[in-house]
């Protein structure tokens, strides 16, 4: 029997954190958000994003309201250099709004990340360096102290140059980076060190960003290493804590939120989670359930199918129809208990013109989010009546009785299980028409008259002009209303014996164009009962036609019956 290689690997270690306090934490503000779209998750395209791309990107992210934009690695490629130069020297980065660099701790990219926001009215330089036991072994080959050391030196260069840019604030952030894998002690030290040289002060803080370079772990262990940073980390008030999940494990959404619990003030992620292998934290993601808290996000994400479109065309990725808001698929129902279920809960909204979202298996209002109605239900073989009433009465403005919906989700169902495949609203209709309204052979509906009766008030009398089997007939007929005497023409002249079961009418559009459409249920020879449907501009037409849709709809299922094939 095989087995997978469970030796090769092992268990995280716990925190050793006692008093934890963020499991009873609630979110209640968004953080500061620095988008790394530009850079973390670039760095990860198959094609890097060229200018054209780049600035389109850069664009979208302002608009959205991101106040903090990892605009790129200046000194690691020309193509992200020229684009700093391009942000800065044609105006595109507004007032508010930062933009961040990344560098390695080495003097010379240093030297170059400064040339390329000089300029910039506020800049983020953003400096890491590796630090976890694993890089410190395998990567760099140094013990701890030499470790700090690349981050002290670094730290002292931008210290330095601070003063050749002086139209330009600059705002340090420092990565311990892989700290997920870093002892925390040795984050402690290495940052602390980093702030000694740095000398944040409360009006002018450091960032430090603790990644999960790799999330190594579940993300309740992330937030307990970001508590325990936050409780033993000296001068609090002076640094901004950010966070920059990964996604390795599934987990980085989680890991982020439970970070935030944990005291963190500020997330770095990208849109939708492009990024290094399963992707950075997905911010659009995060923003969104921060909404369906009630929370206010302080993004914009008023169209989310535009967003991503602009992601996707920016990243030349796609987003996976079933992510997290944002997929084709993630309004939109198949199965028939969660069509039922929605048309249920919209229609009781509808009603009751609630306030508070409440619908079932829909966290959110597609509408919020520039989505529509439209694609919530979607109908194929696992589909049930429920959905299938929704799309008609929602493109068509039919509203089927229930018992028909029940008759009509079946022809439905023969028509999907056959095919395997997805209906539109169109082919419903369609096939709705073709079963109820085109319902005309043997029995043709041509015309009537109907007179009431001037002897008995309450009856009505009807001459009918009807095909059957392509042969033109009249017929007369007495009784309480059209629908009745038109029965009764047809059973004295024709021989066709029919009882009204049910019936129900309705108007379909407005004004002139308005048409009645009637659904009745009719019982036939061996007390089967059909539906039948018309529609006309006059009511008593629409009424005679469902009359004769019935009629034919029964006579194909005796028909049936009698072949052995079934009936409906
Ligand atoms: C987790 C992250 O996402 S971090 C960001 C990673 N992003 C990128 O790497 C994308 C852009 N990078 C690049 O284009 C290149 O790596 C460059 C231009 C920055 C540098 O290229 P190179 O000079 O060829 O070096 P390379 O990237 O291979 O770096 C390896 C060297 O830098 C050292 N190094 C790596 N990271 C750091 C750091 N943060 N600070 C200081 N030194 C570092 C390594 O120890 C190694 O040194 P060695 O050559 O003495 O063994
Ligand atoms: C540079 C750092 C923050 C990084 O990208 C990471 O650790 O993933």
């Amino acid at each position: 029997m095989s087995r997978m290689p469970i030796e090769k690997y092992r268990a995280f270690q716990p925190i050793d954190l006692p008093n934890r306090s963020w499991p009873s934490k609630v979110i209640t503000k968004a953080p500061i958000w620095c988008s790394v779209d530009l850079r973390d998750g670039n760095q990860a395209l198959i094609e890097p994003m060229g200018h054209e791309r780049k600035l389109r990107m850069f664009r979208t992210l302002v608009k959205m309201g991101f106040k903090e934009i990892e605009i790129g690695f200046p000194s690691a490629s020309q193509t992200d250099f020229d684009f700093a130069r391009f942000l800065v020297e044609n105006g595109e980065i507004p007032g508010d709004v930062t933009i961040q660099v990344l560098t390695q701790a080495r003097e010379e990219l240093i030297t170059r990340t400064f040339d390329a926001i000089r300029g910039a009215k506020r800049a983020i330089v953003h400096l890491y360096n590796s630090t976890s036991t694993l890089q410190r072994r395998v990567v760099f080959g140094l013990d701890r102290a030499g470790i700090v050391e690349i981050a002290v030196k670094g730290t002292e260069l931008v210290k330095s140059l601070v003063h050749t840019i002086p139209e330009t604030e600059i705002v340090l952030e420092y990565s311990p980076e892989s700290f997920t894998g870093t002892e925390l002690d040795f984050a402690k030290e290495v940052c602390e060190a980093v702030m000694d040289v740095w000398q944040p002060t409360a009006e002018k803080p450091i960032i430090i960003n603790l990644p999960a370079t790799v999330e190594m772990a579940t993300p309740n262990i992330y937030a307990d290493q970001i508590e325990w940073f936050i409780n033993n980390v000296k001068w609090r008030e002076r640094y901004i804590l950010s966070l920059h999940p990964h996604n390795d494990r599934g987990t980085g959404v989680a890991a982020a939120e439970l970070g935030m619990m944990a005291g963190a003030d500020r997330v770095e992620g990208t849109l939708f989670g492009n990024g290094e292998r399963t992707g950075n934290v997905d911010v659009v993601n995060i923003a969104l359930n921060m909404f369906t808290q009630g929370v206010d996000p302080e993004l914009e994400i008023e169209d989310i199918d535009d967003l991503r479109r602009t992601a996707e065309y920016c990243n030349q990725l796609p987003v996976h129809p079933r992510h997290p808001y944002a997929g084709d698929l993630v309004f939109t129902a198949f199965s028939g208990s969660h069509q039922d279920a929605i048309k249920k809960g919209l229609g009781a909204r509808r009603k009751q013109n609630d306030v508070i979202w409440e619908v079932p298996y829909l966290p959110i209002d597609p509408e919020d989010l520039g989505r529509s109605y439209e694609a919530v239900i979607r109908v194929n073989s696992q589909s049930g009546k429920g959905g299938v009433a929704y799309l008609l009465e929602e493109d068509y403005g039919l509203h089927l009785p229930r018992k028909l919906q029940i008759e009509f989700s079946r022809v439905v169902q023969g028509h999907t299980d056959t095919t395997g495949k997805e209906v539109t609203a169109g082919d419903l209709f369609e096939m709705f028409r073709k079963e109820y309204l085109e319902a005309k052979y043997p029995l043709e509906f041509v015309d009537h008259v109907t007179l009431p009766d001037t002897h008995a008030t309450e009856r009505s009398t009807i001459t009918t002009h009807v095909k059957l089997y392509g042969q033109a007939k009249e017929a007369h007929g007495i009784g309480t209303g059209p629908i009745d005497a038109f029965c009764d023409s047809l059973a004295k002249a024709l021989g066709i014996a029919l009882e009204v079961v049910d019936y129900s009418q309705h108007a379909v559009g407005k004004g002139a164009d308005a048409e009645a459409v009637t659904y009745v249920e009719m019982k036939g020879a061996g007390n089967l009962t059909l539906f039948g449907v018309g529609r006309d501009r006059n009511v008593t037409i629409a009424s005679l036609k469902a009359v004769a849709s019935a009629a034919n709809r029964l006579h194909a299922a005796a028909a049936r019956a009698e072949a052995g094939i079934g009936a409906k």
